[in-house]
């Protein structure tokens, strides 16, 4: 089990910070879905504790060690990063792509062991896959790669997994499959999971905190009922919504401007 910790994290691609003294804490057991606006700084903010930004200023502190020392194939045995676009070689099959998550635990030389090859076969059968492992990845759909991808971070099998727009292509069944999964994986076996989305009754209905962001800042932070409010939605967003609670669950129903309306 793993903690995450930024403090004062500025970070830019050039000369325009787009993270600016970002701070936030992601506990072991918890999934964290970080909302906002486009362009606000959701990926950038995955991409840093990655270690991908050329410009960075602040602490990412991983179990009590700046991530900075930490190198890059044990890095990849404790975080698992799916970006929101992935590129496959057009030879590769989809067994091969979930076989490449395994790759930072193999020995120099040597391949997977029966536990990796259980990790993958279980990671394709979680997306639905499971008889599709011989076909090209670029062969299959859009919505069937976002689920390859999804299973070769889940074959990571590392305690930190970070996820940006997961479900963006798939259908409702498996937007719902595949959350439910993760929030699994999160409640029975203490992983950290920080997620974008971009649906708010998504993240209502399967995040533990929302971290809510607005041009680099983060302006509100902490459980779905405490986040997500009509009065937080109208400041990060810009929108007027109304929050209510169904069958257990907050719902975000945002309203129509007039001029939109049925009766208009
Ligand atoms: N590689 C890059 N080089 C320069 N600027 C970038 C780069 N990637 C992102 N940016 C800029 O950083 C800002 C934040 O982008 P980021 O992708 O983090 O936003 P986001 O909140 O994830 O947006 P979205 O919801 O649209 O995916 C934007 O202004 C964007 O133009």
């Amino acid at each position: 089990m793993s903690s995450l910790t930024l403090s004062n994290l500025t970070a830019s691609y050039g000369q325009t910070p787009v993270l600016m003294r970002v701070s936030a804490e992601f506990s072991p057991g918890r999934l964290t879905v970080l909302a906002g606006p486009n362009g606000c700084g959701k990926s950038t903010l995955l991409k840093a504790i990655m270690g991908f930004l050329p410009k960075m200023h602040g602490d990412i502190i991983l179990d009590g060690q700046p991530i900075g020392q930490i190198g890059r194939r044990r890095l990849a045995r404790r975080i698992a990063y799916l970006p929101q676009e992935s590129f496959c070689p057009d030879y590769m099959t989809l067994g091969e792509l979930v076989e490449l998550a395994g790759y930072s635990r193999y020995a120099l030389v040597g391949g997977p062991s029966d536990r990796d090859r259980q990790l993958f076969r279980k990671a394709l059968e979680t997306v639905g896959l499971a008889d599709k492992a011989h076909l090209q990845v670029n062969t299959l759909s859009g919505g069937q790669r976002q689920r390859a991808w999804i299973a070769m971070v889940l074959a990571q099998d590392t305690d930190i997994i970070l996820m940006d727009e997961p479900v963006n292509h798939l259908d409702v069944k498996y937007q719902y499959a595949v959350l439910g999964l993760v929030r699994a994986l999160v409640r029975q076996h203490g992983k950290t999971v920080i997620m974008v989305l971009h649906d708010l009754n998504l993240a209502a209905t399967f995040a533990d905190d929302i971290v809510l962001m607005n041009a680099g800042h983060i302006l509100a932070t902490g459980p779905v009922s405490a986040t997500i409010t009509s009065e937080n939605i109208a400041r990060v967003f810009d929108l007027d919504a109304d929050i209510f609670p169904h069958d257990g669950r907050l719902v975000c129903l945002p309203r129509l401007a007039p001029s939109a309306s049925a009766s208009a």
